[in-house]
Protein backbone atom coordinates (compact mmCIF):
# COMPACT_ATOMS: atom_id res chain seq x y z
CA UNK A 1 0.00 0.00 0.00
CA UNK A 2 1.61 3.38 -1.04
CA UNK A 3 0.91 6.42 2.06
CA UNK A 4 2.60 8.43 -0.36
CA UNK A 5 2.14 9.35 -4.16
CA UNK A 6 4.00 12.71 -5.60
CA UNK A 7 2.52 12.56 -9.49
CA UNK A 8 3.91 14.97 -12.13
CA UNK A 9 5.37 17.33 -9.40
CA UNK A 10 7.20 20.56 -10.90
CA UNK A 11 7.75 24.11 -9.65
CA UNK A 12 10.22 26.61 -10.92
CA UNK A 13 11.86 29.86 -9.14
CA UNK A 14 11.95 32.47 -11.83
CA UNK A 15 13.57 30.80 -14.38
CA UNK A 16 15.02 27.71 -12.54
CA UNK A 17 12.91 25.02 -12.64
CA UNK A 18 13.64 23.36 -9.35
CA UNK A 19 11.86 20.32 -9.63
CA UNK A 20 10.74 19.07 -13.20
CA UNK A 21 8.17 16.47 -14.12
CA UNK A 22 8.93 14.42 -10.47
CA UNK A 23 7.11 11.57 -9.76
CA UNK A 24 7.67 8.74 -7.06
CA UNK A 25 5.52 6.68 -4.54
CA UNK A 26 6.34 5.79 -1.36
CA UNK A 27 5.57 2.42 0.89
CA UNK A 28 3.71 2.49 3.92
CA UNK A 29 5.82 2.05 6.99
CA UNK A 30 9.11 1.69 5.39
CA UNK A 31 11.69 4.39 4.99
CA UNK A 32 12.44 6.08 1.90
CA UNK A 33 15.29 8.09 0.79
CA UNK A 34 15.09 10.91 -1.49
CA UNK A 35 19.08 11.92 -2.58
CA UNK A 36 20.72 13.89 -4.76
CA UNK A 37 23.96 16.24 -5.10
CA UNK A 38 23.45 19.75 -3.83
CA UNK A 39 20.78 21.99 -5.04
CA UNK A 40 19.41 19.23 -6.92
CA UNK A 41 15.87 20.16 -5.36
CA UNK A 42 15.37 17.76 -2.46
CA UNK A 43 14.16 20.72 -0.12
CA UNK A 44 11.73 21.81 -2.99
CA UNK A 45 10.16 18.61 -2.80
CA UNK A 46 9.94 18.39 0.80
CA UNK A 47 8.68 22.12 0.80
CA UNK A 48 6.23 21.06 -2.11
CA UNK A 49 4.56 17.82 0.39
CA UNK A 50 4.61 19.71 3.71
CA UNK A 51 3.04 22.76 1.69
CA UNK A 52 5.42 25.52 2.55
CA UNK A 53 5.41 25.83 -1.34
CA UNK A 54 2.81 25.47 -3.86
CA UNK A 55 3.84 23.20 -7.02
CA UNK A 56 3.11 24.74 -10.28
CA UNK A 57 2.22 21.30 -11.50
CA UNK A 58 1.54 17.80 -9.88
CA UNK A 59 -0.61 16.02 -7.29
CA UNK A 60 0.66 14.62 -3.90
CA UNK A 61 -1.94 12.32 -2.81
CA UNK A 62 -1.43 11.54 0.93
CA UNK A 63 -3.85 8.30 2.23
CA UNK A 64 -2.75 7.44 5.75
CA UNK A 65 -4.91 5.38 8.04
CA UNK A 66 -7.12 7.11 10.69
CA UNK A 67 -8.99 6.12 13.36
CA UNK A 68 -12.69 6.48 13.18
CA UNK A 69 -15.46 5.46 15.69
CA UNK A 70 -15.89 1.81 13.44
CA UNK A 71 -11.70 0.89 14.05
CA UNK A 72 -9.55 2.49 10.94
CA UNK A 73 -10.07 3.54 7.57
CA UNK A 74 -8.22 4.97 5.17
CA UNK A 75 -8.51 8.30 4.07
CA UNK A 76 -7.04 9.95 0.97
CA UNK A 77 -6.50 13.45 0.71
CA UNK A 78 -5.12 16.02 -2.53
CA UNK A 79 -2.60 17.77 0.01
CA UNK A 80 -2.36 20.65 -2.39
CA UNK A 81 -6.24 21.30 -1.24
CA UNK A 82 -4.62 22.11 1.90
CA UNK A 83 -2.81 24.85 4.12
CA UNK A 84 0.21 24.10 5.54
CA UNK A 85 -0.97 24.69 9.33
CA UNK A 86 -3.90 21.86 8.41
CA UNK A 87 -1.51 19.27 7.06
CA UNK A 88 -0.23 18.23 10.79
CA UNK A 89 -4.03 17.09 11.66
CA UNK A 90 -4.10 14.73 8.62
CA UNK A 91 -1.03 12.99 9.74
CA UNK A 92 1.88 14.05 8.61
CA UNK A 93 4.63 16.12 10.03
CA UNK A 94 8.61 17.34 9.14
CA UNK A 95 11.37 18.53 10.82
CA UNK A 96 13.92 21.14 9.17
CA UNK A 97 17.40 21.04 7.88
CA UNK A 98 18.57 23.35 10.60
CA UNK A 99 16.79 22.73 14.00
CA UNK A 100 14.07 25.01 15.39
CA UNK A 101 13.33 25.48 18.46
CA UNK A 102 11.92 27.90 20.57
CA UNK A 103 14.99 28.24 22.70
CA UNK A 104 13.66 30.17 25.78
CA UNK A 105 11.23 27.47 26.28
CA UNK A 106 11.86 23.72 28.16
CA UNK A 107 12.23 20.94 26.55
CA UNK A 108 8.76 19.48 27.22
CA UNK A 109 7.22 22.79 25.92
CA UNK A 110 8.61 22.58 22.81
CA UNK A 111 7.23 18.84 22.25
CA UNK A 112 3.97 19.62 23.39
CA UNK A 113 4.08 22.33 20.60
CA UNK A 114 4.31 19.67 18.02
CA UNK A 115 0.91 18.93 19.20
CA UNK A 116 -1.07 22.31 19.55
CA UNK A 117 -1.53 22.95 16.15
CA UNK A 118 -3.87 19.90 16.39
CA UNK A 119 -6.33 20.37 19.90
CA UNK A 120 -9.58 20.62 19.68
CA UNK A 121 -10.21 23.89 21.86
CA UNK A 122 -10.75 27.54 20.13
CA UNK A 123 -9.02 30.45 21.32
CA UNK A 124 -11.94 31.01 23.38
CA UNK A 125 -12.04 28.05 25.70
CA UNK A 126 -8.35 28.27 25.49
CA UNK A 127 -8.32 31.95 26.90
CA UNK A 128 -11.01 30.87 29.36
CA UNK A 129 -8.68 27.72 30.55
CA UNK A 130 -12.21 25.67 29.66
CA UNK A 131 -12.59 21.66 31.09
CA UNK A 132 -11.57 20.90 27.90
CA UNK A 133 -8.74 22.68 27.26
CA UNK A 134 -7.25 21.25 30.70
CA UNK A 135 -8.06 17.74 29.87
CA UNK A 136 -6.68 18.15 26.72
CA UNK A 137 -3.59 20.22 27.67
CA UNK A 138 -3.31 16.82 30.21
CA UNK A 139 -3.34 14.34 27.06
CA UNK A 140 -0.61 16.20 24.98
CA UNK A 141 1.85 16.25 28.11
CA UNK A 142 1.40 12.28 28.67
CA UNK A 143 2.48 11.65 25.21
CA UNK A 144 5.12 14.08 24.90
CA UNK A 145 6.30 12.33 28.59
CA UNK A 146 6.14 8.90 26.51
CA UNK A 147 7.57 10.07 23.46
CA UNK A 148 10.49 12.11 25.59
CA UNK A 149 11.23 8.16 27.29
CA UNK A 150 11.41 6.47 23.88
CA UNK A 151 13.69 9.39 22.75
CA UNK A 152 15.60 8.86 26.45
CA UNK A 153 15.07 12.62 26.87
CA UNK A 154 12.88 12.47 29.93
CA UNK A 155 15.19 13.42 32.33
CA UNK A 156 15.76 16.65 31.17
CA UNK A 157 11.93 17.57 30.59
CA UNK A 158 11.73 20.59 32.55
CA UNK A 159 15.01 22.17 31.21
CA UNK A 160 15.75 24.82 28.86
CA UNK A 161 15.97 23.56 25.29
CA UNK A 162 18.74 26.07 24.25
CA UNK A 163 21.24 25.28 26.96
CA UNK A 164 21.10 21.28 25.33
CA UNK A 165 23.61 19.82 23.09
CA UNK A 166 23.34 19.59 19.57
CA UNK A 167 22.43 15.99 19.09
CA UNK A 168 19.72 16.30 21.97
CA UNK A 169 18.16 19.40 20.21
CA UNK A 170 17.91 17.18 16.98
CA UNK A 171 15.85 14.88 19.31
CA UNK A 172 13.73 16.94 20.56
CA UNK A 173 13.07 17.99 17.19
CA UNK A 174 12.16 14.92 16.03
CA UNK A 175 10.09 14.57 19.39
CA UNK A 176 7.99 17.75 18.20
CA UNK A 177 7.43 15.55 14.81
CA UNK A 178 6.36 12.64 16.96
CA UNK A 179 3.91 13.97 19.43
CA UNK A 180 1.32 14.38 17.12
CA UNK A 181 1.26 10.74 16.41
CA UNK A 182 1.93 11.17 12.39
CA UNK A 183 1.13 8.65 10.31
CA UNK A 184 4.44 10.13 8.00
CA UNK A 185 7.15 11.86 9.12
CA UNK A 186 9.61 13.96 6.62
CA UNK A 187 13.14 14.23 7.88
CA UNK A 188 15.35 16.68 5.96
CA UNK A 189 19.06 16.24 6.64
CA UNK A 190 18.45 14.97 9.63
CA UNK A 191 22.07 13.92 10.31
CA UNK A 192 23.64 17.51 9.48
CA UNK A 193 26.25 18.43 11.72
CA UNK A 194 26.17 15.27 13.83
CA UNK A 195 29.08 13.14 14.37
CA UNK A 196 30.07 9.36 13.46
CA UNK A 197 28.35 8.26 16.96
CA UNK A 198 25.48 10.38 16.93
CA UNK A 199 24.88 9.71 13.03
CA UNK A 200 24.45 5.57 14.26
CA UNK A 201 22.50 6.17 17.43
CA UNK A 202 20.34 8.06 14.98
CA UNK A 203 20.30 5.46 12.75
CA UNK A 204 18.75 2.99 15.22
CA UNK A 205 16.09 5.40 16.35
CA UNK A 206 14.50 6.40 12.95
CA UNK A 207 13.91 2.26 12.48
CA UNK A 208 13.20 2.09 16.02
CA UNK A 209 10.25 4.59 15.16
CA UNK A 210 9.25 3.27 12.09
CA UNK A 211 9.14 -0.37 13.63
CA UNK A 212 7.78 0.16 17.19
CA UNK A 213 5.09 3.30 15.64
CA UNK A 214 4.22 1.98 12.45
CA UNK A 215 5.75 5.51 11.32
CA UNK A 216 6.63 5.98 7.45
CA UNK A 217 9.74 7.64 7.08
CA UNK A 218 10.65 10.30 4.24
CA UNK A 219 14.10 10.76 4.13
CA UNK A 220 16.54 13.66 2.52
CA UNK A 221 19.86 13.08 4.03
CA UNK A 222 23.29 13.91 2.53
CA UNK A 223 25.30 11.35 4.71
CA UNK A 224 25.61 8.40 2.89
CA UNK A 225 26.20 5.80 4.84
CA UNK A 226 23.08 6.42 6.68
CA UNK A 227 20.75 6.41 3.69
CA UNK A 228 22.42 3.17 2.65
CA UNK A 229 21.87 1.76 6.15
CA UNK A 230 18.57 2.13 6.61
CA UNK A 231 16.52 3.19 3.60
CA UNK A 232 14.40 0.37 2.00
CA UNK A 233 14.06 2.19 -1.37
CA UNK A 234 15.74 5.42 -2.34
CA UNK A 235 15.25 7.98 -5.47
CA UNK A 236 17.96 9.72 -6.81
CA UNK A 237 17.33 13.35 -8.07
CA UNK A 238 19.52 15.54 -10.17
CA UNK A 239 18.82 18.98 -11.69
CA UNK A 240 14.94 18.81 -9.82
CA UNK A 241 14.41 15.25 -12.55
CA UNK A 242 14.11 11.28 -11.04
CA UNK A 243 17.53 9.97 -12.60
CA UNK A 244 17.23 6.67 -11.01
CA UNK A 245 15.10 4.64 -8.47
CA UNK A 246 15.59 1.46 -6.61
CA UNK A 247 17.46 -0.41 -3.43
CA UNK A 248 20.34 0.65 -2.22
CA UNK A 249 22.12 -1.47 -3.87
CA UNK A 250 21.10 -0.94 -6.96
CA UNK A 251 22.07 3.17 -6.22
CA UNK A 252 25.11 2.42 -5.15
CA UNK A 253 25.86 0.67 -8.36
CA UNK A 254 23.99 3.13 -10.90
CA UNK A 255 26.22 4.17 -13.11
CA UNK A 256 24.25 7.56 -14.45
CA UNK A 257 24.23 8.17 -9.96
CA UNK A 258 27.32 8.13 -9.34
CA UNK A 259 28.10 10.55 -12.64
CA UNK A 260 25.77 13.10 -11.37
CA UNK A 261 27.47 12.86 -7.87
CA UNK A 262 31.25 12.73 -9.36
CA UNK A 263 30.08 15.86 -11.80
CA UNK A 264 29.48 17.90 -8.50
CA UNK A 265 32.61 16.88 -6.76
CA UNK A 266 30.38 14.96 -4.17
CA UNK A 267 31.04 11.42 -2.91
CA UNK A 268 28.08 8.50 -3.31
CA UNK A 269 29.99 6.04 -1.17
CA UNK A 270 29.87 6.55 2.41
N1 LIG B 1 12.59 29.96 -2.56
C1 LIG B 1 13.46 29.83 -3.56
N2 LIG B 1 13.67 30.86 -4.43
C2 LIG B 1 14.54 30.75 -5.47
N3 LIG B 1 15.25 29.64 -5.73
C3 LIG B 1 15.07 28.60 -4.90
C4 LIG B 1 14.18 28.62 -3.79
N4 LIG B 1 14.23 27.42 -3.14
C5 LIG B 1 15.12 26.67 -3.83
N5 LIG B 1 15.61 27.38 -4.87
C6 LIG B 1 16.59 26.87 -5.87
O1 LIG B 1 16.12 25.61 -6.35
C7 LIG B 1 17.19 24.70 -6.53
C8 LIG B 1 16.97 23.47 -5.68
O2 LIG B 1 17.19 23.82 -4.31
P1 LIG B 1 16.96 22.80 -3.11
O3 LIG B 1 17.29 23.55 -1.86
O4 LIG B 1 15.63 22.19 -3.22
O5 LIG B 1 18.07 21.71 -3.41
P2 LIG B 1 18.59 20.56 -2.47
O6 LIG B 1 18.69 19.35 -3.31
O7 LIG B 1 17.76 20.46 -1.24
O8 LIG B 1 20.04 21.13 -2.12
P3 LIG B 1 20.98 20.85 -0.84
O9 LIG B 1 21.36 19.43 -0.92
O10 LIG B 1 22.17 21.76 -1.13
O11 LIG B 1 20.20 21.21 0.38
C9 LIG B 1 18.47 25.46 -6.17
O12 LIG B 1 19.04 25.94 -7.35
C10 LIG B 1 17.97 26.58 -5.29
O13 LIG B 1 18.82 27.70 -5.35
Amino acid sequence: MKILKVENLSISFGGLKAVDNLSFEVEENSIFGLIGPNGAGKTTVFNCISRFYTPDEGRIIFSPLTNTDDGESRAEYNLLDYKVHEIIGKGLSRTFQNVLLVKHMTVLENIMLGEHSTTKGGILSQGFNLPIVCKEEKRIREKAFEIMKFLGIDDIAYQLAASQPYGVQKKIELGRALVSQPRLIILDEPAAGMNHTETEELAELITKIKNEFGITILLVEHDMGLVMNICEEICVINFGKKIAEGTPEEIRNNPVVQEAYLGKGEELNA
